[in-house]
């Protein structure tokens, strides 16, 4: 155990692990696109158990590794997502410290579940606990919004609605989990591109009707899947098929194996069925692998809690490869 300098003081030298989910977006309605860029949004995320793990150590730099799937597809400079929520952390603070962060991807790269704002979300909590930096949650809030639209939510999980770019959260009311099976596609979209193609196909007319999700709530509030299942929305998916056409397959693969409902995720391209269950799930994710219609596929419950540190010892995905070869 060695000790590090932090703001005058001396502390024991540790490492703090961090765990967050990824998202479903139930529903996703777009408004039209303001002069910052930016579309305001009335979505209702849901957390699910596929999870981005932060392992976050002392360093005297700001350094990144990643493993696990995907891992190839995430820049390791300083256009990590973690990596600037760590910087932005730091320079908020005032602390003097840096820090080794570990990535290990359960999420999607570039699949419209948020795994990059996972990873966000986790650093700010990791070196948060790290750097002993005391913020309130309501700052560490503010930051992740700083950092994209998403990002709040991993921080917050469970189930919530969105507004404003998406980033202003209010606990939604759900009984009941939700089984949901997932259709990955290697190759991922803009986010920004899918709001672009939005745009195009919408040619300027939309408004949020803020009453359009009654029915969704209800669902949720009953613990009713099937009435959830027939009330899921994504205004974007017509646009993610018109980049991508080929997503119509898992869509409808997932429908013919009695899939409650199926949507495109977030910005997509990943593809989410709602299952009855989760041996149900399990056949949708197989009906997907035979049908040839996904790079890969897999399953999750939802909803989850948000970004949490994990206590040292649990078992899991943590591991910086890194280490194995010291
Ligand atoms: C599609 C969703 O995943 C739904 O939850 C999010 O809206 C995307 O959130 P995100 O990836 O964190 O997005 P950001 O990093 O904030 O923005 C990336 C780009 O997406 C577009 N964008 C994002 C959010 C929003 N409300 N309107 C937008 O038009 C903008 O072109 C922006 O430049
Ligand atoms: N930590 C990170 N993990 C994954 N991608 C990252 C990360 N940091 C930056 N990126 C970049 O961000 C892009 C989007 O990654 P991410 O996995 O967050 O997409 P997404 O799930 O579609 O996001 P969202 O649903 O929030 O729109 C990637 O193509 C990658 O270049």
């Amino acid at each position: 155990m060695g000790a590090v300098s932090l703001s005058g003081q001396t502390r024991t030298e540790r490492e703090v692990r961090v765990r967050a989910p990824g998202k479903v977006n139930l529903s996703l309605r777009v408004g039209a696109r303001e002069p910052d860029g930016y579309h305001p949004l009335a979505t209702v995320f849901q957390a699910v158990s596929l999870y981005e793990d932060v392992v976050a150590r002392p360093s005297d730099e700001m350094t990144l590794t990643v493993s696990g799937q995907q891992a190839e597809r995430v820049p390791t400079d300083e256009t990590n997502l973690a990596l600037r929520a760590a910087r932005l952390l730091a320079v908020h603070t005032g602390v003097q410290a840096g820090v080794h962060l570990h990535l290990h991807k359960g999420v999607p790269v570039a699949g419209g579940m948020a795994g990059g704002s996972a990873d966000a979300a986790a650093a700010l909590v990791a070196c948060d606990a790290l750097w002993r930096t005391g913020v309130s949650r309501e700052e560490l809030t503010d930051l992740a919004a700083e950092l994209g639209s998403d990002v709040p939510f991993p921080l917050t999980g469970h189930t919530a609605v969105g507004t404003g770019r998406g980033h202003l959260l209010t606990a939604a009311m759900v009984r009941g989990e939700y089984h949901w099976a997932f259709a990955v596609r290697d190759e991922g979209l803009s986010t920004a591109l899918v709001f672009a193609t939005f745009d195009e196909l919408i040619s300027g007319g939309t408004r949020l009707d803020p009453d359009a999700d009654r029915a969704l709530m209800q669902a949720l509030r009953a613990g009713d899947a099937p009435a959830l299942g027939r009330a899921l929305h994504n205004d974007l998916q017509h646009a993610a098929l018109e980049l991508a056409p080929s997503l119509a397959e898992p869509l409808a693969v997932a429908e013919d194996a009695g899939a409650l409902g199926v949507l495109v995720s977030g910005s997509g391209p990943t593809v989410a069925a709602l299952a009855r269950s989760r041996q149900h799930a399990l056949v949708i994710a197989a009906a997907m692998t035979a049908a040839g219609v996904a790079d890969d596929v897999a399953t999750a419950v939802g909803p989850v809690p948000g970004a949490r540190i994990v206590p040292a010892g649990t078992a899991g995905p943590l591991e910086d490869p890194a280490d194995r070869s010291l």
